[in-house]
């Protein structure tokens, strides 16, 4: 299975004002939020990494970019994608490298100005611990041929490898690409000449990269976006098989190679590829008939039921079609000697073309689940006849262990990975979720598994992860270890994980990675070279980890507290109608209105923002296809109530001595019912407060009456067992969409609640008048931070929010030992409702303030490290 796609990396090019009209305006009017808004967008989309340029001559571009990197440095879902900084002023990168506080990328430098500026350049970006753009220029120029490309190149990589000692994994060339189909002749080989100086720079330059700004190609033909897409998507389909890993890009403007109508597609071959002379001309021949959509609607075919059934099967494998499949499967098995041919001809064939398309980024998640779902029920059709025969089963590629670790319950994830796995003729014994480690060691010892993979969502999970590898070493094991889940990560694998644990322990970041990792792990040879590089690539992540310098200077917590936010008791909300608990349940129908769908296409790893995305060029027809089967689960749910929905919130009189805040039993404030424990950012932050949660709170020592709430919903009571109902029957499609939709329905009960909160509960803000995208883009006064997100990262003090709630009582939803909660489609948090309250991230603690806030919570410290050690070891 090839993997070329899944592993390239598009960078966002919209947070640039010298290629964004719109971007630039917002920037000058010094209208920063919006600009946000840009740079959201494009993680929205998709993007992996966002290139940010201020170089305008109108602007002070060291400030515009201090400013904009510090506001990203609070946003937590812009934050989580690298930056790239972006300029051709060597001042402005270096301020930009001040202020990011993950691992930056520097664009660029390059030999233009001599070997000693660039080296000292390449110097000081080491030493911020960032990766860096090198572009094929040198003093006489910027390289166009492939000789000039490759020479130049592989003279910066002797200079920084040998002179600078620079992490070669860090260096990505960019050897320029340049505008082919203009007319000039020497022009023609542009795209070769960049295809051919990547395929070299890729063989005698050990693990570099290779990027280049992808909209240059096709510049001549400005105003023909269909052409324009079919050649950037051409260009790409050979660059990446040549060895290009990046490219700056709009994500959402790539045509699928295998969809360019074949004239056209062939036309900006030549052209790409420069097999022909006149290829210039032919392509501008036919361009226009392009312009617009071109694209007409299909009728269902059913033309394919005419073929031999091998095809039907494996046409009905690659399009997820259910309806003929038992029919199929049965005149396959008349046909073949034994039943067990039929899963190891037709349908294993079929799944290998499923798994090559999904490896060629040419078929997407959902279908590949829907794939799954065809193959299990031509399987179920099977097995009695294989059992009957008292044959054994076909042999499998190898058998996988997976589970969620202890106290967590998210497994959504989870259950992609063994989907796709099996996909692939892995056999996967699934635990679930919540499984101790003794449980995983056990089943991996009675089933006699090939390697064990572990998911987590929480970061409590990271630990128990930790605690897995350890016995796994303890107990002698040598099997492979994965590693999965929204808060795991290379650098957590490398620096905690693969240390205690002699055999390989692999990081594994998406669904589409797991079948290449697992495939290497398998075959004893690639093991061991895969092991090796692993270790060696593992080992730089530790050094880097350990060199790496704090981005911002730390503060003690003292100087924090003296920069908190000072809140404007002037603008206090108005205080709450009424105080108490108030017990919610919502019907699905009122929920499905304030569903956020974009998340819910990322979890089926379709990127691009709703509406837009059932549009998109690329990913338009699934998103759609998806979009109404969730709508029809949504519409049975509905009907059968299988999902229930329960909530409950609370406003409390409350007041902020320090960073804690007391809430009342009620508004005479002299029994205190429970006491929120918050942390504070402590890094030097000249322009801004170190924000603290409970800074959203009138001081106790003003005597002025403020108030604050808290709330706990669910959406996922009768998800497991529905779920597990379509696991049952083989459906791993819909027993994943169930999950997915409730986890919709959970986040739309909060906006829900929320909104009722604000206008009636508490009713800060009776006349609010907000549509669903302006509550989704927050557009309202108050927030809503939950623990275990960045402003309230701890997650123990859930339990403070269950008792003041009495949550359990009147939703059913339990807290795990780690503070996950059950059901897994659940939302909780606080309410803040004064118009300063706003979103950050606490980021890195030190020391005195993990003894501090140890000292509140009257922990021990070895209690505090544990809980703090997301915010101690960042
Ligand atoms: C994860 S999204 C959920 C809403 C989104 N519309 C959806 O449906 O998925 C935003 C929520 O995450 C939480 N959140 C985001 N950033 C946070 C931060 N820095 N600190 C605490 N909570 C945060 C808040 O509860 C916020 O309402």
């Amino acid at each position: 299975m090839t993997q070329q796609f899944s592993s390239f990396i598009n960078i966002g090019e919209r947070t640039n004002v010298t290629g964004s009209a719109k971007f630039k305006r917002l920037i000058l009017d010094g209208d920063y939020e919006a600009a946000l808004d840009v740079a959201r967008q494009q993680v929205e989309n998709g993007a992996q990494i966002i290139d940010i340029n201020m170089d305008e001559a109108m602007l002070d571009s060291v400030q515009a970019m201090q400013i904009f990197l510090n506001l990203i440095a609070s946003e937590p879902d812009i934050s989580r994608v690298p930056i790239m900084i972006d300029s051709s002023k060597w001042e402005v990168i270096e301020a930009g490298l001040k202020c990011v506080q993950g691992k930056a990328i520097v664009n660029s430098i390059s030999l233009k100005e001599g070997e000693a500026l660039f080296l000292q350049q390449a110097r000081l970006i080491k030493r911020y611990g960032a990766a860096t753009v090198v572009m094929a220029f040198d003093e006489t120029g910027q390289a166009d041929t492939q000789q000039r490309k490759v020479e130049i190149c592989q003279r910066s990589y002797q200079l920084l490898t040998q002179k600078v000692n620079f992490p070669p994994e860090d260096i990505i060339f960019d050897p320029n690409i340049f505008a082919v189909a203009t007319g000039i002749e020497e022009h023609n080989n542009y795209a070769v000449d960049f295809i051919e100086a990547t395929r070299v720079i890729r063989q005698t330059c050990p693990h570099v990269n290779v990027s280049g700004g992808l909209s240059n190609i096709s510049f001549s033909f400005r105003g023909n976006n269909p052409v324009r897409e079919a050649m950037h998507s051409v260009f790409l389909y050979h660059a990446i098989r040549a060895g290009m890993d990046m490219a700056i890009v709009n994500a959402g403007q790539l045509e699928v190679y295998d969809e360019i109508p074949s004239a056209l597609r062939e036309a900006v071959e030549d052209v790409i590829l420069n097999k022909r002379d006149d290829a210039t001309e032919r392509l501008l021949d036919i361009a226009p008939q392009y312009q617009g959509d071109g694209k007409t609607a299909q009728k269902e075919d059913l033309s394919w039921r005419e073929a031999p059934v091998n095809k039907r099967l494996e046409h009905a494998l690659v399009k997820g079609i259910t309806d003929y499949i038992i029919d199929d499967t049965e005149e396959a098995r008349q046909q073949a000697e034994k039943p067990l041919h039929v899963i190891e001809g037709p349908l294993m064939d079929g799944m290998n073309v499923v798994g090559d398309l999904f490896g060629e980024g040419k078929m997407f998640l959902p279908q590949v689940v829907k794939s799954a779902r065809v193959m299990k029920k031509a399987v179920a059709h099977l097995q009695p006849f294989i059992e009957a025969e008292k044959s054994s089963g076909t042999r499998s590629n190898g058998k996988i262990l997976l589970a969620t670790v202890k106290g967590d319950v998210h497994d959504i994830g989870k259950n992609i990975v063994g989907v796709v796995l099996q996909c692939n003729n892995f056999e996967v014994v699934d635990l679930g979720v919540m499984v101790s480690c003794e449980t995983i060691l056990h089943t991996a010892k009675a089933e006699d598994v090939d390697m064990i993979g572990l998911s987590g969502l929480i970061t409590p999970s990271l630990d128990e992860m930790v605690h897995v590898a350890k016995e796994m070493q303890r107990q002698q094991f040598s099997l492979p270890l994965l590693i999965g889940g929204a808060t795991t990560s290379k650098a957590h694998t490398a620096v905690k994980i693969e240390q205690n644990y002699n055999a390989p322990v692999v990081y594994v970041a998406n669904a589409s990675r797991a079948v290449g990792v697992c495939q290497k792990l398998l075959n004893q040879q690639s093991r061991e070279k895969f092991a090796i590089e692993l270790e060696h690539e593992y080992e730089k992540v530790r050094q880097q980890h350990a060199r790496k310098q704090p981005r911002s200077r730390p503060v003690t917590l003292q100087e924090a507290r003296e920069n908190k936010c000072a809140l404007d008791l002037g603008k206090l909300p108005d205080a709450p109608k009424e105080l108490g608990v108030f017990p919610v349940t919502a019907d699905i129908d009122t929920l499905r209105n304030y569903i956020d769908w974009t998340p819910f296409f990322l979890t089926w790893s379709l990127a691009g923002k709703y509406p837009r995305i059932l549009n998109d060029e690329v990913v338009g027809e699934q998103a759609q296809l998806l979009f109404d089967d969730a709508n029809a689960i949504l519409d049975q749910l509905a009907q059968t109530a299988a999902l229930k929905a329960k909530g409950v919130c609370g406003v409390f009189a409350a007041a902020n001595i320090g960073d804690d805040i007391e809430i009342y039993a009620d508004n005479k404030r002299n029994h205190v019912v429970g006491v929120a424990h918050h942390l504070r950012q402590q890094t030097l932050k000249p322009d801004y407060p170190n924000y603290c949660l409970a800074d959203f709170v009138a001081p106790k020592s003003s005597g002025v009456e403020d108030y604050m709430g808290a709330f706990a919903v669910t959406a996922g009571i009768g998800e497991d067992e529905l779920a597990k109902c379509y696991r049952d029957d083989g459906d791993d499609y819909n027993a994943i969409m169930v999950k997915a939709v409730a986890d919709r329905l959970a986040e739309a009960f909060a906006e829900f609640l929320h909104e009722r909160v604000r206008k009636e509960i508490w009713g800060y803000a009776a006349d609010e008048n907000l549509d669903n995208d302006a509550l989704i883009r927050e557009k309202y006064q108050g927030i809503r931070p939950a623990p275990g997100y960045a402003a309230c990262p701890e997650h123990t003090e859930k339990q403070l929010i269950w008792d003041l709630l009495d949550a359990e009582k009147h939703t059913g939803m339990r807290l795990t030992d780690s503070y996950a909660m059950w059901p897994g489609a659940s939302v909780s948090g606080w309410y803040f409702a004064h118009p300063q309250s706003r979103y950050f991230a606490v980021a890195k603690i030190q020391s005195d303030q993990v003894e501090d806030y140890a000292q509140r919570k009257q922990w021990d410290i070895t209690t505090a490290n544990k809980w703090l050690a997301p915010n101690i070891n960042e």
